[in-house]
């Protein structure tokens, strides 16, 4: 069986319109996996404005979001929602479908040449502009990420499991490179520590208990690591395992934590749950909420489930649970 047949692809021949859609997106992250490796680099990760939510833009993030809406013309795109916009785009009138993107992830680590990416989200067009987009995750038709690392390769799901495609730079085609299922076991965290004095007492706690290793109530050692691109922490978690932790905090401005509910948190959680992971805002599951904001920000913890549900669990403990040293935390002492 053909990685397309696993993930469902073959059914992209009853779905055109997503097939059409998807290959557009190939093509285009195509061509920007070209500019990124001809840089340079300084000038694509210069600053140049700001967006809605004050972050601040990088040329490209504008040169990305500019080729996907251009790209896109005459697709069967009704809505084009875009972390680089300010509100919904109207593209092909009457057209069957609504895509939202982040079309550079990791911006930070533009011109220090390290791995980003474009997040994608696919859903069923309605009249009406936001309400296609603020409903749940689990209405996604089609899910998908491009990391421009050392090889660029695009991660889908249309849930039915998620495969894995590698772009060829010699023939620029994207070949199949089979299924993607997260592994069970992981010792490795990920989570901006620096931010650890900002932290709610259920999330210090988890992490006290990872950095105790086998000191603490976990009796193992843990690793982290931190790239600051959900793009490329997914494609880590999802080929060998572990748990990503974006939660809120007590910063202005980070009270749902750092992450777009709509083109950053839904696409992947629906990656990750079809590859065997699980994905919440910390308690609940991502898949279902439903955001009320375009640009809506979630907490996102994702990962191997025993752990995502690890993290749930702390936040149900007895508050004298989650205060007490984590030598004296019974519950999770093995
Ligand atoms: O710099 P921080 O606070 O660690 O945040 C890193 C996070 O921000 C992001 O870069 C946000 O995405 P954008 O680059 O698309 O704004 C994520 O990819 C990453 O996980
Ligand atoms: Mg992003
Ligand atoms: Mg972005």
């Amino acid at each position: 069986m053909t990685a397309a047949e696993d993930i469902g692809l073959a059914d992209l021949a009853t779905q055109p319109e997503v097939a059409e859609v998807i290959r557009t997106l190939a093509r285009v992250a195509r061509e920007l996996s070209r500019r990124i490796a001809r840089g340079p680099l300084e000038r694509h990760g210069a600053t140049v404005g700001e967006n809605s939510d004050g972050d601040s833009q990088k040329a490209l993030d504008l040169i990305a979001d500019r080729a996907v809406f251009a790209a896109l013309q005459g697709a069967p795109v009704r809505w084009y929602a875009s972390e680089e916009r300010d509100e919904v785009v109207p593209l092909t009138p009457g057209a069957p479908l609504a895509l939202a993107i982040d079309p550079l992830d990791g911006s930070s680590n533009i011109d220090v040449n390290m791995s980003i990416g474009t997040i994608f989200s696919i859903l069923p067009a309605q009249d009406d502009p936001l309400a296609s987009f603020l409903r749940p995750g689990r209405e996604q038709l089609a899910a998908g990420y491009v990391i421009y690392g050392p090889q660029t390769a695009l991660v889908l799901t249309l849930g039915r499991g998620t495969a894995l495609w590698v772009l060829d730079p010699e023939t620029g085609r994207f070949e199949p490179a089979g299924p993607l299922a997260i592994p069970q076991r992981s010792n490795e965290f990920a989570i901006n520590v620096s931010n650890y004095r900002h932290w709610a007492p259920p999330v210090r706690a988890y992490i006290d208990d990872c950095l105790a290793g086998e000191t603490g109530p976990r009796d193992k050692n843990f690793n982290m690591r931190w790239v600051a691109s959900l793009v490329a922490e997914t494609h880590r978690i999802i080929t060998r395992g572990g748990i990503f932790l974006y939660p809120a905090d007590a910063r202005r401005g980070y009270d749902h934590g750092r992450l777009r509910h709509v083109y950053e948190c839904a696409p992947i959680a629906l990656l990750v749950e079809q590859a065997g992971g699980a994905a919440t805002d910390g308690c609940d599951p991502i898949l279902d909420l439903v955001p009320q904001a375009l640009h809506e920000r979630t907490p996102l913890v994702f990962g191997t489930p025993v752990k995502v549900h690890r993290v749930a669990a702390y936040h149900d403990l007895p508050h004298e649970e989650v205060a007490a040293l984590f030598g004296q935390r019974g519950l999770f002492r093995q």
